[in-house]
């Protein structure tokens, strides 16, 4: 059987940490492209070199053209700018939503039946674009957030009680942003809820209150540290879960940025919701209930999300089709 193509659009720090994975894990070839000369290249041919060390088998062709993306399986777009520190990544929205239209119009001409994940922030604003400007099938067109702020939030909740990483589940739902919403109720310890850990005494109320902001802030965390950029291992590692979720039909359960047709109440929006991830694309929106401290956090998220496009419609109008 013929390898799977899986297209970098955007060859940066997470493309070059994104391509790295994939080969490592042989989830198919890789073509990295990037408007920047030389560097998709490079880190093609250098990532390439590793692969006699590493044992794994995979071709990795560094492009400037679009026409080398043509009939990719998937699609992992990075293009645009990463924030420093002292912005936020809604400060990205004008510059990346133009990175947006070139990027679709690019996968709409030569992978019109890729799987597409977008990470470039402001995530859910920039996804709901892609997917637009792409005319790609809505289950198609995917934002990677959640699983990253819910891998930070498992991290955080390991750490403090002193588990493996392996036996922590967590949830983040809505915008990749301030207002995300980190779910307590849905996040265990081997099934253990953790409001139930604070009646055992496992940890305190306050405590768990400080490990939610700081999931909430866990990408700012990171730029006020790099200064020069933002994150770019768990943000990789957070998307290969995803395209191999699809590529290997796992149906894996991932919190995704998903359009909602009026799941949670919520029309032509990409917010991050529990998905199905399959061959299908996008199978299924998960619909959990929610209690009103949580829908109100919820609406509050939506309704930031929602500004964000309103934005992106007024610098582009052909958006509101
Ligand atoms: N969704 C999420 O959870 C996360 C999102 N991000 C976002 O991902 C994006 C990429 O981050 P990094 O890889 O660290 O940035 P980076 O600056 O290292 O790489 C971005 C690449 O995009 C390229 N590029 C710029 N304009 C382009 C265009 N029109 N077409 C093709 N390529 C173009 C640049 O030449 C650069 O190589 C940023 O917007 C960042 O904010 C970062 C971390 C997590
Ligand atoms: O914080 C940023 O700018 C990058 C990002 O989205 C994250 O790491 O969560």
């Amino acid at each position: 059987m013929a390898r799977s193509k899986i297209a970098l659009i955007g060859s940066g720090m997470i493309g070059g940490t994104l391509a790295h994975l994939i080969g490592l894990k042989e989830l198919g070839d890789v073509v990295l492209f990037d408007i920047a000369e030389g560097i998709p290249q490079g880190k093609g041919l250098d990532i390439a070199q590793s692969s006699p060390v590493e044992g794994f088998d995979a071709n990795f062709a560094g492009t400037n053209e679009y026409a080398a993306i043509k009939d990719a399986d998937v699609c992992i777009v990075t293009a645009g700018v990463p924030r420093k520190p002292g912005m936020s990544r809604d400060d990205l929205l004008g510059i990346n939503l133009k990175v947006m239209e070139q990027v679709g119009a690019g996968i709409k001409k030569y992978a019109p039946k890729a799987f597409v994940i977008c990470i470039t922030n402001p995530l859910d604003a920039m996804v709901w674009a892609l997917q637009k400007f792409s005319g790609l099938p809505k289950t198609h067109v995917v934002g990677m957030a959640g699983v990253l702020d819910s891998s930070r939030f498992r991290y955080f909740l390991a750490e403090e009680f002193k588990v493996s990483v392996e036996d922590v589940t967590a949830f983040v739902l809505g915008g990749h942003g301030d207002t995300m919403v980190p779910l307590t109720r849905y996040s265990t310890v081997a099934g253990i809820p953790l409001p139930d850990l604070v009646k055992m005494g496992w940890t305190s109320k306050e405590k768990l209150d400080k490990i939610v902001q700081r999931t909430r802030d866990g990408g700012a965390e990171i730029v006020g540290l790099l200064k020069s950029g933002s994150a770019y291992y768990a943000p990789a590692a957070s998307a290969v879960a995803m395209a191999e979720s699809y590529l290997r039909d796992k149906k894996r359960v991932l919190p995704c940025a998903a359009h909602l047709s009026g799941q949670y109440g919520v029309k032509d929006l990409y917010v991050g919701v529990p998905t199905v991830i399959g061959d299908g694309g996008v199978e299924r929106i998960i619909e959990i209930s929610l209690n009103k401290a949580e829908q109100k956090m919820f609406d509050k998220s939506v309704a930031a999300v929602t500004g964000l496009c309103e934005a992106c419609m007024n610098i582009a109008p052909n958006l509101k089709k």
